[in-house]
């Protein structure tokens, strides 16, 4: 794709939108660590003192990087449960099927720490899109941006699906 509008040098809706749908991506990735991490520990997915440690986080990160916090807010609040979608998913298919389940057990610090650095990153993305975000074109461009992710990473249906619930709040009800 252009990227950056190749003419006029106005970044395109497409370019600003593809980097929040991307990072989108990579944090429901990180889901797939937790659930591992969780998975047999009786550790609930559900955390809600954690969810409220990165939701004041991102609002405080937004107000440093001049990204609308509210609208920050309301974005994390849709990864955070698109992240719960995957986590409750996979344990699911683990229940009914065992010998899928991970052999391994990450360390959720560490996961922690890897989603603490895209949550910036998405912030920054969500500092970045303010144009396409409040154009009329945003729903539009952004499921196309879905699309080519869901494709460039190979998401199967589980992460798919949780990318659609990850990001509807990126374009503002109107
Ligand atoms: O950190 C965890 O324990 C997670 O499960 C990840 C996460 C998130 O998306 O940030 C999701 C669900 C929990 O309620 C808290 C946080």
């Amino acid at each position: 794709h252009e990227g950056s509008g190749s003419r006029t040098g106005v970044p395109s809706s497409y370019s600003q939108l593809l980097p929040l749908t991307t990072l989108s991506a990579e944090r429901l990735a990180t889901a797939d660590l937790v659930a591992a991490a969780k998975w047999g520990t009786g550790s609930p997915i559900d955390d809600p003192a954690r969810e409220q440690v990165v939701l004041d986080t991102v609002r405080k990160q937004a107000v440093e990087t001049g990204a609308d916090p509210e609208a920050t807010v309301a974005i994390f609040r849709d990864q955070i449960e698109a992240n719960k979608l995957v986590q409750r998913g996979l344990h699911a298919l683990w229940t009914a099927d065992p010998s899928k389940a991970p052999a391994e057990r990450p360390d959720l610090t560490e996961v922690r720490k890897e989603i603490n650095r895209i949550n910036i990153e998405l912030v920054r993305a969500i500092a970045g899109s303010d144009r396409a975000r409040a154009t009329w074109s945003c729903r539009g461009v952004l499921a196309v941006t879905a699309v080519h992710v869901r494709h460039e990473k190979q998401l199967d249906k589980l992460h798919s699906r949780a990318l659609v619930r990850a990001v509807p709040s990126v374009c503002p009800v109107r």
